[in-house]
């Protein structure tokens, strides 16, 4: 499946670590999103990644995983996503992790099948955060920088700015997209309303809901028609 993320505006996260039922994935599936994304900082093993795919698969909505560490590398989905966090303050998570896993699978890969997202986490109490050690005191000239170095500098297709667990500061979220010329912005964090879902996506070429999808199902599946 050609999977192309410049149509995307909206995707659900999944976490592998989280419990689903059966008829709620197929009703987030099903939803009009246009991926599903399986992804999460901790505790994505190989096994619950597998079983997530294979769930999954039973639909037609593109598949896609975002590689959150080497354990968890796994075949056939439609598009990896490699997760950059530029302003981590531990390498290992700007291109340590990418170099051993390119030192075991450099020359399998098939490179239109994977994209780097260019990562800005910003809530410091996210685990993301924590793990990377990201520096979350910035600015809107700071991101907007960040967004320039993954957009011009590194020619990255997508700046993801990460809220992961908190709703963001959508000035800023503005400003960061405002300096993109190839990069699509990705926006993540604390959508759990129409309303949130419809003022991120005011600012954002592709809107990220993850764990509403786990707290309340009915109030995630909203957040995905929002021209009606
Ligand atoms: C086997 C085969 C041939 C297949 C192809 C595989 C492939 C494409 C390999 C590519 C090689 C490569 C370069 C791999 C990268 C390896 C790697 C581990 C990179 C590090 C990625 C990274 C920087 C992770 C840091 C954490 C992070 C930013 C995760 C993103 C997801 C995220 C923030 C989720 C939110 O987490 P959540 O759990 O919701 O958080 P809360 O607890 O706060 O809710
Ligand atoms: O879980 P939430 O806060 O919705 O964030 C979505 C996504 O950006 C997490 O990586
Ligand atoms: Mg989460």
């Amino acid at each position: 499946m050609i999977v192309d993320i410049r149509q995307w505006k909206h995707v659900f996260k999944l976490d592998p670590d989280k419990e689903l039922a059966d008829e709620a994935l197929e009703r987030l599936c099903l939803s009009g999103t246009d991926a599903m994304m399986v992804g999460g900082t901790s505790g994505v093993t190989f096994d619950n990644t597998v079983d997530l795919l294979a769930r999954i698969r039973r639909y037609e909505v593109p598949c896609v995983l975002e590689i959150s560490s080497r354990e968890a590398i796994v075949p056939g989905f439609d598009l990896f996503l490699i997760p950059v966090v530029l302003n981590a303050g531990d390498p290992q998570w700007i291109v340590g992790h990418h170099h051993t896993a390119l030192k075991e699978y450099g020359a399998l890969l098939n490179w239109d099948e994977i994209l780097t997202e260019g990562y800005v986490v910003m809530n410091g109490e996210a685990t993301a955060a924590k793990l990377t050690a990201a520096n979350t005191a910035l600015d809107a000239r700071d991101v907007a920088a960040y967004a320039r170095m993954a957009d011009k500098l590194f020619r990255m297709p997508i700046v993801y700015v990460e809220y992961s667990g908190r709703f963001g500061d959508l000035e800023l979220v503005k400003k960061a997209g405002a300096v993109l010329e190839q990069a699509r912005l990705f926006y993540g964090g604390g959508i759990d309303s129409v309303d949130k879902a419809r003022a991120a996506a005011a600012v954002a070429d592709t809107i990220v809901v993850g764990n509403i999808i786990y707290s309340d199902l009915e109030q995630a599946l909203r957040t995905v028609r929002l021209d009606g």
